[in-house]
């Protein structure tokens, strides 16, 4: 059984569709990242599921149980799960302990067992000793620990996180994300984490889901979306995906193709069943592309733009006779080419997106 099913919910505010038909099946303790840009219903899913809004139709199911179905709609408190936000929502007045501890106390469980657990959590985070601090005493990063800890302590078996590394800065990030994989390891529960950052859902997830204006666009791993993007939205946005106009698509129905790029015979990656069309759009990404030498195989391409990037130069590349592309190649040497230079390129992967 999954951890949670969800079967086409749909959620509009006045006249505004903001979930479209989602379907979601997680499995247990799977690290699932919803991922979108700004106002795709990333937040909204998340207080769906944890019961603060009520879905216009659609079901979900945690474990065994119905939380949310047609006229049927169990209550926030009465639903087995856990949620992280954003700003932490910590209680100023009570000592980092006392955060943590409170949930434990308001169900009934004893002093020496709840101290007991308190410091399990607190160790995991990697608050030790900080237990009687007051959260004004803390950074940002160790706030975010504390509310960490505070989720933990109850030992949930689904955690609901909403972009809880947003207020933090780049170093802490890095640092939190760690944090998270530990925490997931150990507590060994099933997190739903929503986040806008891709480099955030690619690190930390088993499988990302991909939203657009309220839609699944694709639900699968960071690998597959990379890869074999499902749609010119995924591609264009996981990791900065070029879209490339292509003619003359001959699928081998064994997972590639031969296809015409810039003029050029090319055999890339394809679904098995593509289907042989007259044109189509495939997905670049910097790492498909390479630079040869001028008397080789490839395409020509002038030089627009020189971005350097510490260690490495990333370039955009106009491939001639095409001024609406923009192709990029990272170029580790240090000499880049000038702006305004003819360099020549060759494909060495890229996958056909499917019709
Ligand atoms: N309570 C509400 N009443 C009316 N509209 C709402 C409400 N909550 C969200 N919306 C709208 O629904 C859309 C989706 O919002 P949501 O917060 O789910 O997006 P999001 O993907 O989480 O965005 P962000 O990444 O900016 O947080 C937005 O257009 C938002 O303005």
């Amino acid at each position: 059984m999954s951890a949670i099913l969800i079967d086409n919910l749909c959620k509009s505010f006045g006249q505004q569709p903001v979930l479209r038909n989602v379907s979601l099946q997680i499995e247990h303790g799977e690290f699932i990242a919803v991922l979108g840009p700004s106002g795709c219903g990333k937040t909204t899913l998340l207080r769906t599921i944890a019961g603060f809004e009520i879905p216009d139709s659609g079901t979900i199911t945690v474990g065994e149980r119905c939380y949310s179905a047609p006229g049927q709609h169990l209550p926030p408190e009465q639903r087995e799960l856990s949620v992280v936000f954003q700003n932490y929502a910590l209680w100023p007045h009570m000592s980092v302990a006392e955060n943590i501890e409170y949930s434990l106390k308001v169900k009934g469980m004893d002093r020496a067992n709840r101290r007991i657990r308190v410091d399990a959590a607190l160790d995991l985070v990697g608050l030790d000793g900080m237990g009687e601090r007051r959260p004004a005493d803390l950074s940002g990063g160790q706030r975010q620990r504390v509310a960490l800890a505070r989720c933990l302590v109850t030992r949930p078996q689904l955690v609901l996180l909403d972009e809880p590394l947003a207020n933090l800065d780049v170093h802490l990030r890095a640092a939190m994300e760690e944090e998270f994989t530990r925490f997931h390891h150990h507590a060994g529960a099933t997190l739903l984490y929503i986040t806008h950052d891709q480099h955030e859902a690619m690190a930390l997830a088993d499988r990302i889901v991909v939203m657009q204006a309220g839609q699944v666009m694709q639900f699968a791993t960071p690998q597959e979306l990379y890869r074999q993007p499902a749609c010119e939205m995924v591609a264009r946005f996981i990791d900065d995906g070029r879209v490339v106009p292509v003619g003359d698509i001959e699928p081998d129905g064994q997972g590639s193709a031969w296809v015409t790029l810039f003029g050029l015979r090319v055999k890339l990656r394809a679904s098995h069943t593509q289907p042989v069309l007259p044109k189509g759009k495939i997905c670049l990404h910097a790492s498909d592309l390479q630079r040869v030498a001028h008397d080789a195989p490839g395409f020509d391409g002038e030089v627009r733009r020189v971005i350097y990037r510490g260690g490495y130069s990333q370039l955009e590349i106009e491939p001639l006779g095409d001024p609406q592309c923009r192709l990029t190649l990272m170029q580790s040497d240090a000499a880049p080419p000038r702006i305004g230079e003819r360099i020549k390129l060759a494909a060495t992967d890229g996958w056909v997106i499917p019709h």
